[in-house]
């Protein structure tokens, strides 16, 4: 396309409406009467970002997360997504929005098989009766999600297992596909290596490396090595507050991140 040509201008002002900032917290608060789990947090994540959250033990983090997806409305501040104020929306409408998140324990229904899961993940975005005879009324679009997501979580060769034969790691594999089902633009992830052995973490963390690169990724990990080893930016929350930022290198080399969050851990070795 040449520079100057209308098509190159028509592009060049679409990428200018198009924010570069994704998300967008500002001044965010949440309380739980005289406890700030989040105090005043302001952040900015980018189009595409992998950003990870890190902190000890009741830092926030997945109260942040709450605050993000609607399951706990922040008492202060404002959340932005993609260029909207999201603040006051219901769970569900910032689902159709495009954010998507993994929880920390699983959530899945182990009678059921791996692709049943998969429906229940995405009929429940949409009003209708559900079914788990023949195809449980997903339409073939939907099907065609819930195949690519399981692809995408290198679960595709299990969908017809029951959920209680699949190893834990499988487990939080198949969370993050029904996660992903929907076509997020925007995946939180709340510890997706949690109680994994270091195999099923290779493979977690394959999976999100491997994910689009459209989809933007925040997620929580307290395994450094790992967390690290994913992400281009790192946040540090400590007693609700916002503590220091960076990239990983930066992160590794800080004397009071060490000091909060692995300094703990070592005086506690
Ligand atoms: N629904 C709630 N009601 C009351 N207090 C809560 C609630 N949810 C979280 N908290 C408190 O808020 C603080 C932050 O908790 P949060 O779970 O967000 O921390 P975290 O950084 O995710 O911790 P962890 O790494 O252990 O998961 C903690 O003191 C916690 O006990």
């Amino acid at each position: 396309m040449a520079a100057g040509s209308p098509a190159a201008m028509f592009c060049q002002l679409m990428r200018k409406r198009v924010p570069d900032t994704i998300l967008k917290l500002d001044h965010v608060g949440v309380s739980f009467d005289a406890l700030k789990a989040v105090d005043d947090v302001t952040l900015r994540v980018r189009r595409g970002e992998r950003r990870a959250i890190i902190g000890p033990n009741g830092a926030g983090k997945t109260t942040l997360f709450n605050a993000i997806t609607g399951v706990v409305p922040p008492t202060s501040g404002r959340v932005e997504f993609d260029g909207r104020d999201i603040t006051r929306m219901p769970p569900h409408r910032r689902a159709a929005c495009g954010i998507s998140r993994t929880f920390q324990i699983t959530n899945l229904f182990p009678s059921l098989t791996v692709e049943q899961n998969m429906q229940l993940a995405l009929c429940g975005l949409t009003p209708r009766k559900f079914s788990l005879l023949g195809s449980g009324g997903l339409t073939d679009t939907e099907r065609d999600q819930a195949d690519r997501a399981l692809a995408l979580s290198r679960l595709g060769p299990r969908a017809r297992s029951l959920v209680s034969e699949l190893s834990y790691g499988e487990q939080r594999q198949l969370e993050m596909a029904m996660a992903l089902a929907p076509g997020p633009r925007l995946l939180l992830l709340d510890e997706p290596a949690a109680g994994l052995s270091p195999a099923e973490r290779v493979i977690v963390a394959d999976v999100i490396r491997s994910l689009p690169a459209e989809i933007t990724i925040v997620l929580i990990e307290h395994d450094m090595d790992l967390v690290l080893s994913l992400v281009d930016w790192v946040t540090c929350l400590n007693n609700g507050r916002f503590l220091a930022e960076g990239a990983p290198a930066e992160i590794r080399g800080n004397a009071e991140i060490q000091d909060v969050y692995l300094g703990k851990a070592h005086r506690h070795a």
